[in-house]
């Protein structure tokens, strides 16, 4: 029998708001979470990262990389690091194997953005956030992966 899929969705009229709820989110991020963000150009990728950056209290500027397929933002306050990782410039062919990285990803927390469909690729627990829509309006579904974020999932779809 196939699993229940799980499928959460949160729902954004601006900028701010899809910023605030990342905030939210890197709140609750910890060292080793993987965060995958897939959805198409303009999507709002690098926006809601910029709330994760915010939430995690790491240094910024977060950035669309336009060479760099990673940066590193150490953190503020004695946390875990943000890696921001542009796969999604990198035409889909690479798995985030391939991508060199000088972190041990188990000491800081990892946000790809992904191009669609290969987020299936990983195999390891995380969190798939899927954007989409238009104009000022952003609908993001949660589909986590293990249950360290089937808890987090909980939390951040309840209104608080
Ligand atoms: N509710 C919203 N949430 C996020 N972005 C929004 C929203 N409303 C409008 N936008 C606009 O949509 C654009 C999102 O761009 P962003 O660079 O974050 O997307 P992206 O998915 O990272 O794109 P790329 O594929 O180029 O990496 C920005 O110009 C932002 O101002
Ligand atoms: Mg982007």
């Amino acid at each position: 029998m196939t699993e229940p899929v799980r499928l959460e969705s949160v729902h954004f009229d601006s900028v701010e708001q899809t910023q605030a709820w990342g905030a939210r989110l890197g709140e609750s991020l910890r060292a080793g979470d993987l965060v995958v963000l897939t959805g198409g150009l303009g999507a709002g990728k690098t926006t809601l990262t910029q709330g994760i950056a915010e939430g995690m209290r790491v240094r910024g500027p977060i950035t669309s990389p336009t060479f760099v397929i990673a940066r590193v933002h150490p953190s503020l306050v004695g946390g875990p690091a943000l890696v921001h990782v542009d796969a999604y410039r990198l035409g889909g062919a690479a798995e985030l194997d391939d991508i060199d990285l000088d972190e041990d990803l188990e000491e800081v927390v990892t946000v790809v953005e992904w191009g669609a469909g290969l987020a299936e690729q990983l195999a390891d627990d995380h969190l798939e956030l899927v954007l989409a829509g238009d104009g000022d309006r952003r609908t993001i579904t949660l589909r986590p992966s293990g249950a360290r974020f089937d808890v987090l999932v909980d939390r951040l779809t309840n209104d608080v």
